[in-house]
Order: C-alpha cells, then sequence, then structure tokens
C-alpha cells in the first residue's frame, strides 16, 4: 500500500459521518514529500459540515505548506470517490492542473485524473486581470 493511501484509509476511520453514514478520507503529499491528511466532519446543521479534502488542505497549510504535489481520496463506496465542486476548486487554490489525484475505494479500486482534468477551466488570479 502506498504510504498516502495508508494515510487516507487511516484518517478515514476517524471520519464524522453519522448523517450520510459516507466516510470519507483524503492525503495530500506536498512539494516537500511531507503528507497531510484529513476526514469528513458532518454537522447536525447539515451545510456547516466539511469535507475530507478541506480537512487535509487545513492541516497543510496550518503546517506552514501550500504546494500539493499528490492527492489520494477514499471512501467506503463500490464506485471510486470523487472530489466535490467545491474540493476541487479548493485544491486548485494550491496545485496546478497537472496534480495526480487518486480517487479509491477501501477495497483497493483506483482511478486516476489530474486536478486539469477534474476543473477543466478553473477560475484563477489571471481572470481578476483588469
Ligand atoms: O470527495 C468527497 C465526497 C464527499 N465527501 C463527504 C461529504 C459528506 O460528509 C459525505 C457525503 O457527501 O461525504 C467528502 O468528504 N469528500
Ligand atoms: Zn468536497
Amino acid at each position: 500500500m502506498s504510504d498516502l493511501r495508508e494515510a487516507a484509509v487511516k484518517v478515514r476511520e476517524n471520519a464524522h459521518a453519522p448523517y450520510s453514514e459516507f466516510k470519507v478520507g483524503a492525503a495530500i503529499r506536498t512539494a516537500s514529500g511531507a503528507v497531510f491528511s484529513g476526514c469528513n466532519v458532518e454537522n447536525i446543521a447539515y451545510p456547516q459540515g466539511t469535507c475530507a479534502e478541506a480537512g487535509a488542505i487545513a492541516a497543510m497549510v496550518a503546517a506552514g505548506e501550500r504546494e500539493i504535489a499528490e492527492v489520494y481520496v477514499v471512501a467506503g463506496s463500490d464506485l471510486p470517490v470523487t472530489p466535490c465542486g467545491g474540493c476541487r476548486q479548493k485544491l486548485a487554490e494550491f496545485g496546478g492542473g497537472d496534480v495526480t489525484v487518486v480517487m479509491a475505494t477501501v477495497g483497493g479500486e483506483e482511478q486516476q485524473m489530474t486536478l486539469g482534468d477534474l476543473l477543466p477551466g478553473a477560475f484563477g488570479a489571471a481572470h481578476m486581470k483588469g
């Protein structure tokens, strides 16, 4: 098992998902080689819940890192989980279009796409010029 998958599978166990019962784990490798992980944290006020990817990004930024090199997301579904639209934008804040995002099941199925594939035409700094 890759270290990134191991981190994502492990942190998924800590997910707080009593409403959806859909636990998700995410792990990010940064340019420095460090790994940060996060899980989804739901709330009785449903819109206040946060995704696993957001947790991993928060841990990365809190540690003083900002450059995403690789992402791994895992859930217990039959189909590999894909980051929601909001998380695609959050990942794009710290990673380029060439960043690999591995989407996986607990069972071991993996699907791989780039961040550019997942968020084509991403809104970015260039759009705010002029
Ligand atoms: O990539 C994803 C997709 C979904 N979820 C969470 C949000 C919510 O808690 C639950 C069901 O959508 O799964 C994530 O954390 N990451
Ligand atoms: Zn999300």
